[in-house]
């Protein structure tokens, strides 16, 4: 569909939040997409989306998007759009993404709300792409069985940015026992206007509601399998077959994009890699989304500093226009076997640009009707 030069219809929902901005700066720009249909909440819905949009990028607002009407989120106001990407926020994603699923549209969240759905693929691009497979089952088994429709959700930010190197880890090393990660998560991640600055300013905040227990159970479903029952249906395994445990403690700090996060990691197999083969094994990580030719998916997926004081947000999370990741203090750990630090841009690979990219391995993959 793309060699021949005709553009995709594509609609976003949440489109004035701080993922729907990103979403609108980089379909503007996109070989294959065209912005088609905005949808917000019933106060922006009716308003020019320059009115309605509180523009945060550092970019101005795209001309194709200036006047267009915001629409509420009704499957109706995006009937002409073949894939709708979603920043809703989570308090109404659910029902919003159901019924747009219901209505045959083709939905790539980044919302919590489905991520633990038996049949739905909760897919970070440049890790388990292979993920994508479950979409015929979620037709087949949706009341009444759905043609076209589904959901495919991205994960957390934080979860998607150090399973990245993780997946790199594994498929170089075999499988990883034990995971210890602490975050230190930037304020865009709590949407806008977010977290009061009273509340973050001079301050780091050792708490965000329920993001330990998403990184500790997300990861599992992300590095997991797909296995098939007798019944011949299939299943996430969870990472069931090679038991990997994960603890995460999770902190906002006063920066404005960027998680970093420190994670050391314990191997099954013995003896473990050096920081040397480590250093190695991410540098060269390809993920599937770089094969396939997908305009989004960044040249190189990890960038391995050797400097002793990187990444820092600053510095490292506009990486590959914030599609990769940056790794850095690749170093022995002293309780477990090698620990690192990694930053990923949340509001880039760890929101907009994956769903991008999620949806542009759906279309090569021939999930998406042409
Ligand atoms: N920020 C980040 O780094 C990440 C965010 N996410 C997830 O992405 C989603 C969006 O996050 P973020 O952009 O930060 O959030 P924001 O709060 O910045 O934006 C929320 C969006 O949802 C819309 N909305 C709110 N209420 C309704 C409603 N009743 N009906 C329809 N639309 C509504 C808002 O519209 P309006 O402007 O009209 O109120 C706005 O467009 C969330 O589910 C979040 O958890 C996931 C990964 C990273
Ligand atoms: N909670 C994350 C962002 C987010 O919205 O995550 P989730 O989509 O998993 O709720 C953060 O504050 O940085």
């Amino acid at each position: 569909m793309q060699s021949e030069g005709k553009q995709i219809k594509v609609g976003v929902l949440g489109a004035t939040g701080t993922v729907g901005q990103r979403f609108i700066t980089l379909l503007a720009e996109h070989p294959w997409f065209v912005i088609h249909a905005l949808g917000a909440s019933p106060r922006s819905a009716g308003k020019q989306y320059s009115k309605a949009a509180a523009w945060k990028q550092t970019t101005p607002i795209p001309a194709v998007v200036r006047d267009m009407i915001v629409h509420e989120c009704k499957p109706e106001h995006f009937a002409d759009c073949i894939i709708v990407f979603s920043g809703l926020d989570a308090d109404v994603a659910g029902d919003i993404e159901g019924a747009f699923r219901a209505a045959e549209l083709i939905i790539f969240s980044n919302a919590k709300n489905y991520r633990r759905h038996p049949d739905v693929p909760l897919v970070v691009p440049l890790v388990n792409a292979s993920h994508l497979s479950m979409i015929p089952q979620q037709r087949s088994l949706h009341c009444p069985p759905l043609k076209k429709g589904f959901i495919v959700t991205n994960a957390n930010c934080s979860t998607t940015g150090y399973v990245i190197p993780l997946s790199a880890l594994e498929r170089a090393f075999g499988p990883i026992e034990s995971v210890l990660v602490t975050t230190m998560q930037a304020i865009s991640g709590a949407g806008y206007p977010g977290v009061p600055s009273l509340d973050i300013m001079d301050n780091v905040v050792p708490y965000i509601g329920g993001e330990e227990e998403k990184m500790e159970w997300e990861t599992l479903k992300i590095l997991g399998g797909i296995s098939q029952g007798d019944d011949g249906l299939k299943a996430f395994d969870m990472h069931a077959q090679y038991p990997l445990r994960v603890s995460a403690s999770c902190n906002r700090v006063p920066v404005i994009d960027g998680h970093t996060e420190c994670v050391s990691v314990r191997f099954t197999r013995r003896p473990p890699p050096s920081p040397q083969q480590v250093r190695e094994a991410l540098a060269a990580f390809t993920p599937m989304a770089q094969s396939l030719g997908c305009p989004s998916a960044p040249r190189r997926a990890i960038v391995v500093h050797e400097e002793p004081d990187r990444p820092q947000p600053r510095l490292d999370r506009y990486y590959q226009d914030g599609a990769g990741v940056s790794v850095g203090r690749v170093r022995q750990c002293p309780v477990l076997d090698i620990k690192f630090v990694v930053l990923a841009n949340n509001v880039s690979i760890g929101a907009a640009t994956s769903s991008i990219i999620n949806a542009e391995i759906a279309i090569v993959k021939g999930y998406i009707p042409s």
